[in-house]
């Protein structure tokens, strides 16, 4: 039975008893929030009834698009026959067991063992101790330093957000935890002026092992990356890159971590961003499209030697009362399987993941203030800039970020702004028709931006 109120009531209701993250709870109180009730394939529905075009599923986890009829009822099924069991003490239950089966089937060839967890964080998490576990059991317990990147980001546990590189996050809790150190992130735009892609991608790939000889090739466990930094903007590193870094761990003795959270489960076009970056690690960590967030659960890949090692260490002291929980893992399951069996992954890869990077740079690269209008699949961005010819970024960087995703906001339209990058990764299950419309409307929102940045003398 829904609640019949009013969207005052509501606003009412949850400034009054709801916290929300990364929010200023001040300042959102002041406004009242939005509130969304429903949603079907790329829409969205506030109280007020006005419809949005969910350029971002979500927050990067709505793959499959919202409505499904099916995955209703696989947890209803689920919750009938099994609600909960653990999967300690030597128990497991038929949904994590299917589930488990599945993943090793879509996931690259070599991995064939995952735990779960409830989120990102919990998978980076996991990891982290993983990785550590790991050389313990090797013998070199003295491996335990792992290296980020800085604007990377890993979610919100003391572990994830340290291992991430927002310094905001640093400043409130006494963040990165010892252990963990970052360089700086492949990003070309900034950091490569006047040098080729491949040049870039192999210098940023060398600052890695710069690092690696700073703290001690014998004192490093793991590096971390995302294939593409997602709330870092959607930093694309150069091809040459991730086959550098991966080159670089091997000839050190370190594991290479790819946190495939945002990238997983077919945003690239691929089923993971490691595929089409042509790199192998020895662990990745997932969530978000795993269930394509119709239930919260998360993942973490090990390759076999990973595992088999692991296992050679006896009882790995680290679990979640809902790893493998039985209703996330029923839907996940018929997540996955769907993105499989429809389609949905090879469309992005064949034919609307081309369609959006071409009509993405038609539609963007005129503009006047943006630069870099970069994508692959179905994840693109492009960067605000105050003078394209020169490259020069605006002051205050983010201001004029969150300026501009006013506006796609007031027209109907969910575009993310990190820091003054416009990105966009809308449900795979977008038509060829809807990005023409998503398009369109945000090119009309840019212009209003544009004539903005003039009458305000921005630019
Ligand atoms: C690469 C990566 N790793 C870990 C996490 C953490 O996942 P959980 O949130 O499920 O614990 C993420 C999450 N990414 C994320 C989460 C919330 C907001 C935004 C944003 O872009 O505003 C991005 C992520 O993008």
């Amino acid at each position: 039975m829904k609640h019949q109120r009013s969207t005052a009531q509501w606003r009412e209701m949850d400034a009054a008893h709801h916290l929300h993250p990364f929010t200023d709870t001040a300042s959102l109180n002041e406004q009242g929030v939005r509130m969304i009730t429903h949603a079907d394939g790329i829409y969205l529905w506030d109280s007020e009834g006005n419809k949005i075009l969910d350029g971002m599923a979500g927050l990067w986890c709505v793959n499959i698009g919202y409505g499904r009829k099916d995955l209703p009822e696989v947890a209803k099924r689920q919750m009938e026959e099994l609600a909960y069991y653990n999967t300690f003490f030597k128990t497991s239950h038929p949904a994590v067991v299917e589930l488990s089966h599945l993943l090793a089937e879509v996931a690259p060839k070599g991995f064939d063992h995952v735990f779960y967890t409830n989120s990102g964080s919990e998978s980076v998490d996991t990891m982290i101790r993983m990785v550590r576990r790991y050389w313990d059991v090797k013998g070199k317990p003295q491996k335990k330093t792992l290296i980020g990147r800085w604007n990377g980001y890993h979610g919100s546990t003391i572990g994830g957000a340290s291992l991430g590189g927002m310094s905001y996050m640093h400043e409130q809790g006494d963040l990165p935890i010892p252990g963990i150190v970052h360089v700086q992130q492949p990003w070309h735009y900034k950091y490569g002026k006047g040098m080729s892609a491949d040049e870039f991608g192999k210098l940023a790939a060398s600052w890695i092992e710069d690092k690696i000889l700073e703290v001690g090739a014998n004192k490093v466990a793991a590096f971390v990356g995302e294939p593409i930094q997602g709330a870092g903007g959607v930093i694309i590193p150069p091809a040459s890159y991730w086959p550098e870094v991966q080159r670089i761990c091997r000839k050190y003795d370190i594991l290479l971590v790819a946190d495939e959270v945002i990238c997983g489960f077919g945003r690239t076009g691929h089923w993971f961003g490691q595929q089409q970056f042509g790199f192998t690690p020895d662990i990745f960590t997932t969530a978000k499209g795993l269930s394509s967030g119709y239930m919260p659960i998360g993942a973490v890949f090990v390759n076999n030697e990973v595992a088999t090692t692991l296992a050679a260490g006896g009882d790995f002291n680290h679990g979640f009362t809902y790893s493998g929980h039985p209703v996330a893992a029923a839907v996940a399951h018929a997540n996955v399987k769907a993105l499989r069996d429809e389609g949905i992954v090879a469309a992005v890869q064949e034919d609307t993941g081309p369609y959006m990077q071409k009509r993405w740079r038609e539609a963007f690269s005129r503009f006047e203030h943006v630069d870099d209008v970069r994508g692959v699949g179905l994840i693109q961005a492009f960067t605000l800039v105050k003078d394209k010819a020169s490259q020069t970024l605006f002051d205050n960087w983010g201001e004029i970020g969150l300026m501009c995703r006013d506006i796609f906001f007031k027209h109907g339209l969910i575009m993310r702004a990190c820091g003054d990058h416009i990105v966009s990764a809308p449900p795979l299950i977008i038509s060829k028709d809807q990005i023409d419309e998503l398009i369109t409307t945000a090119v009309k929102c840019m212009e209003i931006f544009e004539q903005q940045l003039k009458e305000r003398g921005l630019a």
